[in-house]
């Protein structure tokens, strides 16, 4: 079965109210765009307003606390997510490895506990510059997948986003050979793992992702999607992105 693209904006921590206006555009927008699922995760604050006042929209968030409930302050789990109407999580985004210590191990436990909640989930993997360099990208974001995946998932809910560090939020983006040589080894670590279920799983590429580039990036081999940052806080540079998948 093919495996419809997915386009995923992740606004990071950026938005008030006042954006609503651009989510309700880029959802009217995709409403249309055959073939391709799109969904938008804003900051916490925002997900219960975008879910009530935006009819199709699908609200995502950008992390989730892998315990159900308890003391952790200013966390949220992932059955809170689920009943502010969240879809879907991102986790082990590289901010949140880098800037809050995340271990494979904290990703891992961040996924199982959003797929028990019902949720599905967006999990990303993605090398430094001086490993890319030094050419051990392959090696280490593999390590990186079979350290954080659940023991136990359903590919159909759960999809993989390879963003190399050096690639995120700077105008630079790996050649598209590197990029399909990297979701190829992924798609086939996966298939050593779990076997057929590998080909319903998708692989996002994340990292600068334009309306410019968004065509060649989506045609790589084993690219199903793309995860987006800077371009997906307004319709005029995301929508463009949705038409280029829709157009593949
Ligand atoms: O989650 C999104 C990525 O970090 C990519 O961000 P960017 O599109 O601004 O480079």
């Amino acid at each position: 079965m093919a495996r419809r693209k997915y386009i995923v904006g992740n606004w990071k921590m950026n938005g008030t109210k006042d954006a609503l206006g651009e989510a309700r555009a880029i959802f009217e927008a995709a409403l249309n765009r055959q073939g391709v699922d799109v969904a938008l995760c804003p900051p916490f604050t925002l997900i219960g307003p975008m879910v009530a006042e935006i009819s199709d929209a699908v609200v995502g968030a950008q992390d989730c606390h892998a315990a159900a409930s308890g003391a952790f302050t200013g966390s949220v789990s992932a059955a809170m997510l689920s009943d502010a109407g969240a879809a879907v999580t991102i986790v082990g985004h590289s901010e949140r490895r880098e800037a809050f210590g995340e271990a494979d191990s904290d990703v891992k436990a961040k996924a199982g506990a959003a797929l028990g909640a019902g949720l599905g989930v967006i999990l990303c993997v993605g090398e430094p510059r001086d490993v890319r360099e030094s050419g051990g990208a392959v090696a280490h974001v593999l390590a990186q997948v079979a350290g954080s995946l659940p023991d136990d998932f359903d590919p159909a809910r759960l999809a993989i986003a390879y963003e190399p560090i050096w690639a995120i939020g700077t105008g630079l983006v790996p050649t598209v050979a590197d990029v399909a040589e990297m979701h190829g080894a992924i798609r086939g670590a996966l298939a050593e793992r779990i076997g057929a279920g590998a080909g319903q799983l998708r692989i996002l590429y994340g990292g600068s992702v334009t309306g410019e580039n968004a065509a060649e990036l989506l045609s790589a081999g084993d690219v199903d999607g793309a995860l987006v940052g800077g371009a997906s806080l307004t319709a005029a540079k995301f929508v463009p992105i949705i038409e280029a998948a829709a157009a593949l």
